[in-house]
């Protein structure tokens, strides 16, 4: 008999060419996800050694950071130099090596972490890798997906494989049922609080529990995406009857006698009885709010009937580190989270940009009105969720509602592009992503929930949206 394995370690062994004794090993890469801004190097590294991209077939390049999200972006015009040297790029590289490519004029681009799923490259059982932190959304398909570095990007390409050490492995649970208006991005953010953000440092996290098995694929999606928040190498939720349902049918997905024998091995793929966890968290579903981050780190979380705390709340290095955020933030203790104006809402991301974060948006502002002077974006993950929010007539509710509709992108998430905030604006925004500058020069993020952020919208200061269900 074998020793019980977990999830994690069923994926890594079905992976794995050679391993040293230290533990060191070579793993074959099933699919790896490039953008502009991490593979130009890559590339040209490639080109000077006179290499071919190993796998093309098995690479997909999609621009998604520095695209401008306006509505007029087809005139191709990008002020920024270094944007459009990194989009040029892109171009060229992804034509000359002859990989997939969505570009900027097709509308399956969009966020790499949402193409990915959204075209059937990401299947459960997967390696999956990217040059980019946030390749951990991946996971919600029960693929062992992570984010590489520039040379490890180079690596991929010229040999469709990766030097890897084996991470520990760590369980956190979800238990119960969550309460209305509380969702998956609750449910990461609430994790982090719980762990800090280098709580899961040296993990792989298993998400499990009932309220991620009743959670949909987009949900899983969302809570994947924040364990690099948590610290963790990936997170990963075994696949059921949600993901296949999911996967089935798209374009990459297989099809017929490689369906059947595909589900053959995805049916193997959970955490076998008595497997060996080193580090376990287990939260309970009900105790978890709607939540809100108040300073410039995403393990700062509170519930939004919280009030913003004093440096003397903490303890440790995390006293002056308080201090710090809380002047950054422009916030002081005592005041209650409801009470905190805002100027900005940025509704997208690869975290939540997805359909159902945006028709969860609409339920929350139909027939009503972004506040006076709040600007307020809604940027679609892809061009098929915009198209499919158009059909469903989400885009007419957004722009009559005052806000603005964009085209895909990473948009206001980081810093890149013309989506910005100004020194001492202050955001509720469904990114991932609070620390000093994220956002703009300046900026001060507040991370929340697309609901959470729609009802700020609305109202113009941080709100608890279970007001307004
Ligand atoms: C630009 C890219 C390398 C970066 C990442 O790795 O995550 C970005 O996507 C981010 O979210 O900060
Ligand atoms: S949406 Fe944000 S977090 Fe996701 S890849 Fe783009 S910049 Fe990174």
């Amino acid at each position: 008999m074998t020793a019980p394995k977990t999830l994690y370690d069923k994926i890594w062994d079905a992976h794995v060419i050679t391993e040293d004794d230290d533990g060191t090993a070579l793993l074959y890469i099933d699919r790896h996800l490039v953008h502009e801004v991490t593979s130009p190097q890559a590339f040209e590294g490639l080109r000077d050694a006179g290499r071919k991209v190993h796998a093309p077939d098995k690479t997909i390049a999609v621009p998604d950071h520095n695209v401008p999200t306006t509505l007029d972006r087809a005139g191709g015009i990008i002020s920024n130099e270094e944007s459009r040297i990194q989009l040029d790029a892109l171009d060229k590289n992804a034509r000359d090596f002859g990989v997939h490519y969505y570009p900027v004029d097709d509308v399956r681009q969009g966020i790499v972490h949402i193409v990915g799923p959204e075209q059937g490259w990401t299947l459960p059982g997967m390696t999956v890798v990217c040059g980019d932190s946030h390749t951990a959304t991946h996971g919600a398909f029960g693929a062992l997906a992570h984010g590489i570095g520039t040379s490890e990007v180079e690596h991929v390409l010229a040999t469709q494989t990766l030097i890897q050490q084996k991470s520990k492995n760590m369980k956190v649970e979800i238990t119960g049922k969550l309460r209305p208006g509380v969702t998956a991005k609750d449910v990461t953010l609430a994790v982090i609080g719980a762990t800090g953000t280098a709580g899961g440092t040296g993990f792989v996290i298993e998400y499990c529990g009932q309220v991620i098995r009743d959670m949909s694929m987009e949900g899983r999606m969302t809570v994947c995406n924040m364990a690099i928040e948590g610290g963790a190498r990936a997170g990963l939720i075994a696949p059921d009857e949600t993901t296949y349902e999911y996967v089935k049918g798209r374009p990459h997905a297989p099809k017929g006698a490689e369906w059947e024998m595909a589900m053959e091995w995805w049916k193997t793929l959970f955490t076998d009885d008595d497997a060996h966890f080193d580090k376990v968290l287990v939260l309970k579903g009900e105790d978890i709010a709607p939540v809100v981050t108040w300073g410039t780190s995403p393990e700062d979380v509170l519930p939004i009937t919280a009030s913003v705390p004093a440096p003397e709340d903490f303890e440790g290095g995390k006293v002056d580190a308080a201090a710090r955020s809380l002047e950054y933030m422009g916030l002081t203790p005592g005041t209650k989270l409801t009470d905190i104006p805002i100027n900005t809402v940025f509704i997208g991301s690869c975290t939540n940009g997805r359909i159902e974060d945006l028709r969860a948006v609409a339920q929350i502002v139909k027939g009503k009105m972004v506040a006076d002077g709040v600007r307020a974006l809604i940027v679609p993950g892809s061009g098929l969720v915009r198209a499919q929010a158009e059909e469903e007539g989400l885009g007419e509710i957004f722009t009559e509602a005052g806000f603005e509709w964009r085209l895909a992108g990473c948009s206001m998430c980081l810093a890149m592009n013309d989506d910005q905030l100004a020194p001492g604006d202050r955001s509720a925004s469904t990114s991932n992503r609070n620390f000093e500058g994220r956002q703009g020069k300046g900026g001060r993020t507040h991370l929340v929930s697309p609901v959470m952020a729609a009802a700020a919208a609305i109202t113009g200061h941080l709100t608890d949206v279970r007001e307004m269900l």
